[in-house]
């Protein structure tokens, strides 16, 4: 399997003199695998998602895509990247424009990006709610008039809209009720069959368990374990993993 991320050194310091929010930071991901970041708040895990999608440029060390350092892409890489590698935040209403309609909301990067001509647009809006299981009467909607569950599947359809290489959920189910965190669940599954490649980061070990090929446990900014998903969790080094492990969670 090739390579679409290699994280080399990658560091980010948000305020002189203090500490690194992440500290020399090395991984991949490989095309085709769903790739869980584990670890305790605060540990790194959104400043690297942010950071592997140019939301964050503060940083030293490289990250490159398809081979490419992110900082060194001209204009017209930049572009083609924004459009490859999405990303779904934790929040999806404060992620939705509250004024637009559903079907607005997840079609606009697709027109921004020139990926549509306006007489397809009717049957890629319902393909993609149907493959994030929306219903097709929910495209005249405002966000205010979905749910929690349901925001999240639009901001997923909105990413599906760009045909994207990797998604990265930066805890996608964190505020969703068990049958909605299930459902998303499955959503990446199916995603992961029709090739797009992705990263799962929260701090809910039973969801990254079941999810991922290949888990990495970032704490305080450092990577303190990495491995297959089996192998690291029936033998893990971190005590961040011990400790989950040892407690009320079972495998
Ligand atoms: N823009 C910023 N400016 C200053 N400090 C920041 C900024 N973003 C994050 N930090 C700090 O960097 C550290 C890592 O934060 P980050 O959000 O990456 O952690 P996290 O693992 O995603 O946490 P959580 O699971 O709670 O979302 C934290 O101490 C945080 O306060």
């Amino acid at each position: 399997m090739s390579r679409l991320f290699d994280i080399k050194n990658l560091t980010v310091k948000f305020n002189k003199g203090s500490f690194n929010a992440l500290e020399k930071v090395n991984l991949y991901l490989k095309k085709g695998e769903i790739l869980g970041i584990l670890g305790e708040s605060g540990g790194g895990k959104s400043t690297l998602a942010n950071s592997m999608t140019l939301l964050n440029d503060r940083y030293t060390g490289e990250i490159l895509y398809k081979g490419k350092e992110l900082k060194s892409m001209n204009h017209g890489e930049k572009k083609i990247f924004s459009k490859e590698v999405q990303l779904i935040f934790q929040d999806p209403y404060s992620s939705l424009n509250p004024k637009m309609r559903l079907k607005d909301i997840i079609l606009e990067g697709a027109f921004i990006h020139g990926l549509i001509p306006k007489n397809a647009c009717n049957g890629l809006v319902k393909s993609l709610l149907d493959k994030v299981g929306l219903k097709e009467s929910y495209l005249d909607r405002y966000p205010r008039e979905l749910s929690g569950g349901e925001r999240q599947k639009a901001a997923i359809a909105r990413a599906l809209a760009l045909f994207p290489d990797v998604i990265i959920f930066d805890e996608a189910t964190t505020n969703l009720d068990l049958v909605s965190q299930r459902e998303i669940l499955n959503i990446i599954l199916e995603l992961q069959k029709s090739g797009v490649t992705c990263i799962v980061i929260s701090h809910n070990l039973p969801l990254i368990n079941i999810i991922s090929d290949r888990i990495i446990v970032i704490n305080n900014g450092r990577i303190e374990e990495e491995g297959k998903t089996e192998d690291i969790l029936t033998s893990p080094k971190s005590e961040y993993l011990k400790e989950i492990l040892n407690s009320n969670y079972k495998l």
